[in-house]
This record gives structure tokens, sequence and C-alpha cells, in this order.
């Protein structure tokens, strides 16, 4: 069977619904039945089949930027590119861009073995970070290695503020972020209300209870499927 992706290429995702200036943000991951996304201890998941996952592919693209949380970068090491065939991109897309990383790092945690840092790694990685460690030797080390750090406030739960880091994609040129993971992130964005568009995959499978959430905050939960638009 082939899937034809043209409604995904054909929708523009720099158009945002918020009336200030910022990116349009798009929340975008894969759940379990019972609503994990990863299993045990965080052990990473396939939950993706290959079709959701060249959506994610083509999500990535056609974004300006990538954001997942440490907690994501700690367990998964992710790569965070855009990998294609070229039976999936329409004719005439171009060469193929990848989206700026973006990694959300209150205590600055980032390890300096990440593949986000290796040298055939097609993007180096932009990490926000709180002004306790704008100073530190870790982010000289980080830059060095080629990272962008940014130092920006936290707020009232010492979460790096999604304000004062939309304002700053915005500066720097980002007109549109794919929100991948994981939890905290994922709750911390539905309970912005930043979200412009939302993708979720659910994989027929059930992880069990010693998986990890999507969702932790039983408030997020019920509020999901009334304000986000699917
Ligand atoms: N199935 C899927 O689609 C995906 C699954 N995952 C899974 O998610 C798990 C990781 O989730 P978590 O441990 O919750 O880590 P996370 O990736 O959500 O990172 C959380 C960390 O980000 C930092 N942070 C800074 N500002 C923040 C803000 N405003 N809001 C929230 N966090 C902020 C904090 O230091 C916090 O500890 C892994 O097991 C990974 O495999 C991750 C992405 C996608
Ligand atoms: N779309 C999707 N489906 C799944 O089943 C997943 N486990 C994920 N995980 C996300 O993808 C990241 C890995 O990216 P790379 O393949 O290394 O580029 C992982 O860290 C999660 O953010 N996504």
């Amino acid at each position: 069977m082939t899937t034809n992706y043209d409604f995904l290429f054909e929708r523009s995702f720099e158009q945002s619904n918020k009336d200030t200036k910022g990116p349009h943000v798009t929340l975008t991951y894969a759940q379990s039945l019972d609503g994990k996304i990863a299993g045990r201890h965080g052990q990473q998941l396939i939950l993706s089949g290959a079709q959701s996952m060249t959506a994610t592919h083509i999500l990535r693209l056609k974004h300006d930027a990538i954001l997942v949380g440490i907690g994501t970068v700690l367990n998964d090491d992710p790569r965070l590119t855009v990998r294609l065939t070229s039976e999936d991109l329409p004719k005439g897309s171009g060469p193929i861009r990848h989206p700026q990383p973006i990694i959300l790092d209150s205590k600055l945690r980032f390890p300096t073995t990440a593949k986000l840092l290796l040298p055939t790694s097609p993007t180096r990685p932009w990490i926000f970070t709180s002004p306790i460690h704008s100073s530190s030797q870790k982010k000289a080390n980080l830059e060095r290695l080629g990272a962008r750090v940014f130092v920006l406030d936290l707020d009232l739960s010492g979460h790096i503020s999604l304000e004062g880091l939309f304002s700053t994609l915005w500066e720097n040129n980002i007109r549109s972020v794919m929100v991948e993971g994981g939890a905290s992130v994922i709750s911390s964005f539905l309970k912005s209300g930043l979200v412009d568009s939302f993708l979720l995959t659910i994989a027929p499978v059930y992880v069990g209870k010693d998986g990890v959430s999507a969702v932790k905050d039983a408030e997020v939960k019920k509020n999901i499927f009334q304000e986000a638009s699917i």
C-alpha cells in the first residue's frame, strides 16, 4: 500500500494562531493505547509504524526547529534529523533541510558525548539553560563543540520560561517549531496554551502501568481534547 503524504506537504506551519509574535508550534508524539510514550525506566519504544514515522520526518522537514527536553536527550540520545526516501518527497522538493535542534535543559546536563554534537550531525544544537550556568565551564565546553547555549529565566515551576523561549526563537528567525517530547515537555506545552497543531500517533499496543505516561497532570489530561485541534 502506498500512502499519500501531500496533505502534510501542502499544509503551512508558519501561521500561528497566537496574537503575539512567536513561532507556530506543532506538538507531536507517539503513545500506546494506555497513554504511554516509553517503557519501564524510560526505555525507548518504537511505537510509530513506518507510515507514521514517515509523517514525523516530513513534519521535521517542514519546521524550522525541533524541540525536546534534556530527559529525552539523556534517555534516547536522538539525532533529530530528517531521514526520508526519495519516494516520500514530492517532485521538486529540493535538497533536504534539517530542523534546528532545540533542547530545554534547566540544569545544563547536556552530555558532551551526545550524537547531536558529533561532527556528522548536520546542525549543532541550541541549548536553553538557566542563569546559574551562564559562565560555567560546562557551557564553555558545549560551545567549544559547536552548541549555542542561551540563558533564560526560569518560570515559577523551575522550568525554562516558554514565553522567553518563544521571543528568543522569533528573534533568531525561527518561525515554526515541532515539539517531540518527552513527558515533562509535552505537559508544559499543553498547559501553556501555545500549541497550534497537534499530531498524535496511537499505536495499537498496551505498555502497562510501569511505562512513562505522556501526560501526568490530571488537569492537562482533562483539557487536551477540548483545547487542541487535531
Ligand atoms: N514516544 C514518543 O513520541 C517520545 C517519547 N519520549 C520519551 O520521553 C521520555 C523523557 O521524558 P522526560 O523524562 O519527561 O523528559 P523531557 O524530555 O520532557 O525533559 C524534561 C526536562 O526538560 C527540562 N525543562 C526545561 N524547561 C522545561 C519546560 N518548560 N517544561 C518541561 N521541561 C523543561 C527540565 O530539566 C526537565 O527535567 C523518554 O523515556 C523518551 O523515550 C520522548 C520523546 C518522544
Ligand atoms: N514519532 C515517534 N515515534 C516513536 O515511536 C518514537 N519513539 C519517537 N521518538 C522520538 O524520536 C526521537 C528519536 O529521533 P531520531 O530517530 O534519533 O532522529 C526520540 O528521542 C523521540 O523524540 N517518535
